[in-house]
């Protein structure tokens, strides 16, 4: 939830700590390889060079069904320490993944004007089951991080999947909502003028629509908003991927911001994975919290992937609300995705 380390207290979280950096020497001896699959698209290409200037990356592969080889070419010539290699076609997908300590998946279709991320599912379905396969058989410790839509059920085919191969473990697979976290402070900010890079709002719930729920009573710092504010704030937040889709006149949807932020999400993993402590985010994952089996919530970060949840907090009676609505939808995508899960291949 916070881009600077957070230090926790409770479920409180209070005071910045700074960002270490790691020589170039120091991410040469801890030898991370991350694997980009989607590599050459919209996100995967923005991805891939904030990751190459990641010093705790010093591998870097990058898979694509098309246009992977330009894209690490392009990326190598760039002086940062991480080797870049490319994969192109599923003949090359295992390579890609072998050693691999991380995945990032921005694979799969994006949304058009008048669609809904729902109308993804079936399109990315299949994408996220097949590179979900060949993790659980190529590299079965690595974190996974999926950024495809519909993550509120690509979540639960890739774990499906794992299950599958008797390989699951449900701390080390996420569905990235940092943009969520991203937007909300950036509209939380801009309405009260605040610093943007010094406000964070937890985003709980999942990533579509009305499960996106922002609970602004827990925004650090407090602010005080009235209830029209807060439900403008709310509502922007759910339809802020449409105000981009819209933007983008048929051209896809975010790509640059959504880099940004799973960036930003990579790097807290693989700075908790390095043994810094307090390092919380918003991601969705296998949950007990509700009666979903998948949620979003701030996770205390680990070397192993997820630490603990850090819960949902004490909850205004209008989130309370929000949330009783979301379970549903939740439900109902997680349901599909299983279901697909279970008749795949
Ligand atoms: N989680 C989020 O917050 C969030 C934010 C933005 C977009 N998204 C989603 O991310 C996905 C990608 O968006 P984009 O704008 O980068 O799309 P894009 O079309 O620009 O890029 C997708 C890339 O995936 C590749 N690809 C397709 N099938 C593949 C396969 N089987 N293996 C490997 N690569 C494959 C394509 O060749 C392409 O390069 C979409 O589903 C979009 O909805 C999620
Ligand atoms: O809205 C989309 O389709 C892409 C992504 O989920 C977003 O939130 O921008």
């Amino acid at each position: 939830m916070s881009r600077v380390a957070v230090r926790v207290v409770g479920r409180r979280l209070t005071g910045a700590v700074p960002r270490r950096g790691l020589s170039a020497a120091a991410a040469a001896q801890h030898g991370v390889k991350v694997a980009v699959l989607g590599a050459a698209g919209g996100i995967g290409q923005p991805l891939s060079l904030l990751l190459k200037m990641n010093a705790r990356v010093s591998r870097l592969a990058l898979y694509d069904i098309a246009r992977a080889h330009g894209v690490a070419v392009d990326l190598g010539h760039i002086n940062s320490h991480a080797s870049v290699s490319a994969h192109q076609g599923a003949n090359q997908l295992s390579e890609a993944l072998d050693g691999s300590h991380l995945v990032v998946v921005p694979a799969g279709v994006p949304r058009k004007p008048g669609m809904t991320r729902e109308d993804l599912f079936t399109m990315n379905a299949h994408i996220v089951a097949e590179l979900a396969e060949a993790c659980a058989i190529t590299c079965p410790q690595a974190l996974l991080c999926i950024i495809s839509n519909l993550v509120n059920s690509m979540v639960p085919i890739a774990s499906e999947i794992f299950k599958k191969h008797g390989v699951y473990d449900p701390k080390r697979i996420f569905g990235v909502t940092t943009l969520d976290v991203v937007r909300a402070s950036v509209f939380l900010a801009d309405l009260k003028g605040l610093d943007r890079s010094a406000v964070e709002v937890p985003v709980v719930g999942g990533h579509a629509g009305k499960t996106i729920i922002p609970l602004l009573s827990q925004s650090l710092p407090k602010v005080d908003l009235g209830q029209d504010q807060i439900e403008m704030l709310t509502s922007r937040l759910q339809e802020a991927g449409t105000e981009v889709v819209k933007a983008k006149v048929g051209e896809g949807s975010a790509t640059l911001s959504m880099a940004h932020a799973g960036a930003r999400f990579v790097s807290s993993l693989l700075e908790a994975s390095d043994g810094h402590k307090g390092l919380v985010e918003c991601a969705f994952v296998r949950s007990e919290e509700t009666e979903a089996a998948y949620l979003s919530t701030p996770l205390l970060l680990g070397k192993r992937g997820v630490e603990r949840s850090m819960g949902l907090g004490p909850l205004s009676s209008y989130e309370e609300k929000l949330l009783l609505a979301a379970v549903p939808e939740l439900k109902a995508a997680i349901r599909d995705g299983e279901e697909f899960a279970r008749n795949f291949k």
